[in-house]
């Protein structure tokens, strides 16, 4: 591809990912893909240009731009030397008028900078937001050690306060790798690695991880247990519930089963689950401004109404967990937002409707206080942005 039929694939891939945001389509990453995929004459250098070219402009927009073009011609502004692209060949874009609609730069549409900033996100902090998010992976104790994971993998660094994470130069291809087909390794940030660390699973123990999704932080508790014990792994998802099992076998997981839940009848589906839990792991549903890192254009799928359901399904799925923790067990609760109603305000409502249920401060050695609980971000820990708190439920 000519560097003008990149921009021009950029600028048709750019108004695909809008109108997704828009209307709650696929994810940017699912439509760049399935674009190449119908193309194949594009070359790998010209995935890797294209891909750079979107995440870009789209990191550079606050608010959703109208168009592709308006959203190029924002990044244009940033790097003029893109402008001699636009130069009207016949797979490249039409030249650039003086009056051409330009979108506005900045970090996030306005009602969520305010949002940001009421929860104390500051501008350094609502850049970082957007940065490249660094290539993460913890080593599944089960099966190896970080020292000999770290031995065959040139340029992996220790994640410090995770005794199990390493940081790998970002073009690893994790899953091409020897360790990764042997379940030795699995791709997870810092952040999740920490939240799963500060839930202070223990060997022999009953967890309930509720909101399991594909598994995650499901097989991160699982060797932080030494695979004793047992975890009732829930989803409300049946696609990414069943992802789990192969997972779980790969990663040498023995003590995972997984339930299917039914969004109106959890508690019903889970009567004999009632006070039984040593822990559980609530990793709700959320907004995610903790990872516009690797899904940027999520900040335009975002709207107050989509925002205050979020919280409300939060409210919902905590108390659901709370009828599972029994006498002197701890509910964990965790966000990938810094949205302080999704985080610290959520968890003063819970200790409000709940009383006599207490916080346990929590230090994984990253993170800084906020309300009852702990929150990470990509500025000041070098993680995705995380919340996360820790209710004992009284005797
Ligand atoms: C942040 S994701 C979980 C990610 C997962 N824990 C991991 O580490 O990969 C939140 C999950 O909550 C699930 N969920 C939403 N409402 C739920 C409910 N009422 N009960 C259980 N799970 C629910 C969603 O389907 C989604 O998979």
């Amino acid at each position: 591809m000519t560097p003008a039929a990149r921009t021009q694939a950029a600028i048709e891939l750019l108004d695909r990912i809008l109108a997704a945001a828009r209307d709650q389509g696929a994810a940017a990453d699912t439509l760049i893909a399935r674009w190449f995929a119908e193309r194949r004459y594009a070359g790998s250098k010209d995935r890797r240009a294209v891909r750079e070219l979107i995440y870009d402009a789209i990191r550079l927009c606050g608010e959703r731009p109208e168009t592709g073009r308006a959203a190029m011609l924002t990044l244009v502004a940033q790097r003029p030397e893109i402008a001699a692209t636009f130069d009207g060949s016949p797979y490249g874009p039409v030249s650039i008028e003086p009056s051409e609609p330009v979108a506005t730069a900045g970090y996030a549409p306005g009602w969520l900078i305010k949002k940001l900033r009421a929860s104390d996100i500051p501008i350094e902090e609502q850049a970082a937001l957007l940065g490249r998010a660094p290539l993460d992976i913890r080593v599944n104790r089960l099966k190896a050690t970080r020292d000999q994971i770290a031995a065959e993998l040139p340029g992996a660094e220790p994640l410090a306060f995770l005794p199990d994470g390493l940081r790998l130069p970002p073009e690893t291809k994790v899953d091409q790798l020897p360790a990764y087909a042997a379940g030795q390794v699995e791709v997870q940030d810092a952040g999740s690695q920490l939240v799963a660390l500060a839930a202070g699973a223990a060997p022999g123990q009953h967890v309930v991880d509720l909101c399991a999704g594909g598994g995650g932080k499901t097989l991160a508790l699982a060797a932080l247990m030494d695979n004793r014990g047992s975890i009732l792994a829930c989803d409300i998802d049946r696609g990414r519930l069943q992802r789990l099992p192969e997972r779980a076998a790969r990663a040498g997981v023995a003590i995972a089963e997984t339930r299917l839940l039914n969004p109106t009848r959890e508690a019903e589906q889970l009567e004999d689950q009632r006070a039984r839990a040593d822990l559980v792991f609530v990793d709700a549903p959320c907004s995610g401004t903790g990872t516009w890192r690797r899904n940027p254009e999520a900040r335009w799928r975002l709207s107050h109404d989509r925002l205050d359901k979020l919280v409300a399904t939060q409210r919902h799925v905590l108390g659901i967990a709370a009828e599972l923790v029994r006498p002197g067990g701890a509910l964990v609760y965790v966000v990938c937002s810094v949205l302080d109603e999704e985080g610290a305000n959520q968890v003063q409502a819970f200790l409000k409707a709940y009383p006599g249920w207490t916080t346990v401060p929590l230090a994984p050695g990253a993170g800084k206080p906020r309300g009852a609980g702990l929150r990470l971000t990509p500025l000041a820990d070098s993680t995705d942005g995380f919340f996360v708190a820790k209710m004992v439920r009284p005797w």
